[in-house]
């Protein structure tokens, strides 16, 4: 069985889900499809759920329309019975007339989530009033997690034993990315961009022969094309290769999504929804690692300095600390480097997450931090292409390994 992953961008307007239909109709009339909310709906959901935390009763009312009129629109060039994506709308909007109940985490889960459940409730839809034999599953009720709100763990056992007994083989299972479920029902996220590692965890609990990712872009490029003209398709990836490309942040594919796939040796497609039959990047066991050199650009960049106040070292106390308030903060470490009584981090400039960390390290440590900074990570790199990353910058912090530099920096 094949597993689809398709995201936000291809399915974002009408005119995209009927390509889905017809990818789906030409290379996976058996296959389990994994879908992302529409277009840039879950930055909308997000928005709402701020407001509604903060009581802004005007900016929630103003994104439940955007939803809802975005959402319409895309209908209104579809056919199919859309009855169950009106229940989904009228639930998000009587679920917010009363005050949030819960943590800020879990209330972001069960609003942002439901971003999915319309998506794959209009293409569902869509799929079986085309005469493509298709059933909607409910991602919650096959991917269990922990109670780690926005960035679920997932219990394999269980999720394997459920997916096992839900996906019919025969026709096209229709499954939300992003989301799961804990065991006591609540409803969780797997972590922003997570409908990767969902087809992942799909594909491994079926056995699945391939997962193929649908972008807008060609394949796996040797740097984001928003960032680079002259960019270069990487036609065959190892396994490791990816996972380091995307652990440093390649944002086309999310870096959870390689472990489950490798454990099994299932090969991943990066593949074109605009140029079907071109063959993108296969992802898989092959002996080559790459030699083209690869960049990747994170921006909105924190690097935060710290001091121990006591003048202790920093060693595994120390080091402990720190890395339980990065963990208690949900914040991620993008590179690190110490010298004896300093520890620098560089982290995504999180503002929902960002303030409670400083105030947990000012607790123990002397803070100080450089923002609007840029990391610059290049694999396979040699000088040449450190030098022409490096103009008009201003290089604050370098990291160098064998195969992978990073550098950190602002603009000069
Ligand atoms: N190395 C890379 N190769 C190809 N695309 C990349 C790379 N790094 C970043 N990208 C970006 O990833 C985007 C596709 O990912 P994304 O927008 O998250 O898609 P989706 O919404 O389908 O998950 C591309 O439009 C491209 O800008
Ligand atoms: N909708 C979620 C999950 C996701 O993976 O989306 P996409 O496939 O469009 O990156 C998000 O935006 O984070």
């Amino acid at each position: 069985m094949k597993v689809f992953k398709f995201g936000g961008a291809s399915v974002k307007d009408a005119a995209g889900v009927q390509n889905l239909a017809r990818i789906v109709r030409q290379q996976g009339m058996k296959s389990a499809v994994i879908v992302s909310a529409m277009g840039k709906t879950t930055n909308a959901l997000e928005e709402l759920v701020w407001a509604w935390i903060a009581n802004e009763r005007p900016t929630v009312d103003a994104k439940l329309t955007q939803v809802r009129a975005y959402h319409e629109g895309i209908m209104a060039g579809l056919t199919g019975d859309f009855s169950a994506v009106y229940q989904t709308l009228a639930g998000l909007e009587s679920l917010t007339t009363s005050a949030p109940a819960g943590g800020t985490d879990e209330v972001y889960d069960q609003i942002v989530s439901l971003g999915e459940v319309l998506s794959t409730q209009i293409i569902a839809a869509h799929l079986q009033r085309a005469g493509i034999p298709t059933r909607w599953l409910d991602a919650r009720q096959l991917v269990r997690t922990d109670v780690t709100f926005r960035e679920g763990k997932v219990d394999w056992t269980e999720t394997k034993k459920r997916i096992i007994d839900a996906v019919d083989k025969q026709q096209v299972s229709i499954i939300q990315g992003f989301i799961g479920q804990a065991a006591d029902g609540r409803t969780t996220t797997l972590g922003r961009e997570g409908s990767d590692y969902s087809a992942a965890i799909v594909a491994f609990c079926l056995n699945a022969e391939s997962v193929t990712i649908w972008k807008d872009v060609p394949g796996v490029l040797n740097a984001d094309p928003k960032w680079f003209d002259d960019t270069v398709l990487l036609q065959r990836i190892t396994y490791q290769d990816a996972i380091e490309l995307a652990y440093y942040g390649a944002t086309v594919i999310h870096p959870k999504t390689i472990k489950p796939l490798q454990n099994k040796h299932i090969p991943l497609y990066v593949r074109s929804f605009i140029d079907t039959e071109a063959p993108g990047t296969m992802i898989g066991d092959i002996g080559q690692h790459l030699t083209t050199p690869s960049f990747i650009f994170k921006v909105n960049q924190l690097l935060i300095s710290l001091h121990p106040t006591d003048f202790s070292f920093i060693a595994e106390d120390n080091l402990s600390r720190i890395f339980g308030r990065f963990a208690q903060a949900g914040v991620k470490i993008n590179l690190m480097q110490n010298t004896a009584i300093s520890f620098s981090v560089v982290v995504d400039n999180d503002q929902t997450r960002i303030k409670s960390l400083l105030d947990m390290l000012r607790q123990d440590f002397q803070v100080s931090y450089n923002d609007g900074l840029e990391l610059i990570t290049i694999r396979y790199y040699d000088q040449s292409t450190i030098d022409r990353v490096l103009v008009n910058k201003r290089l604050l912090l370098e990291q160098k390994s064998r195969y992978t530099v990073q550098l950190v920096v602002k603009e000069a």
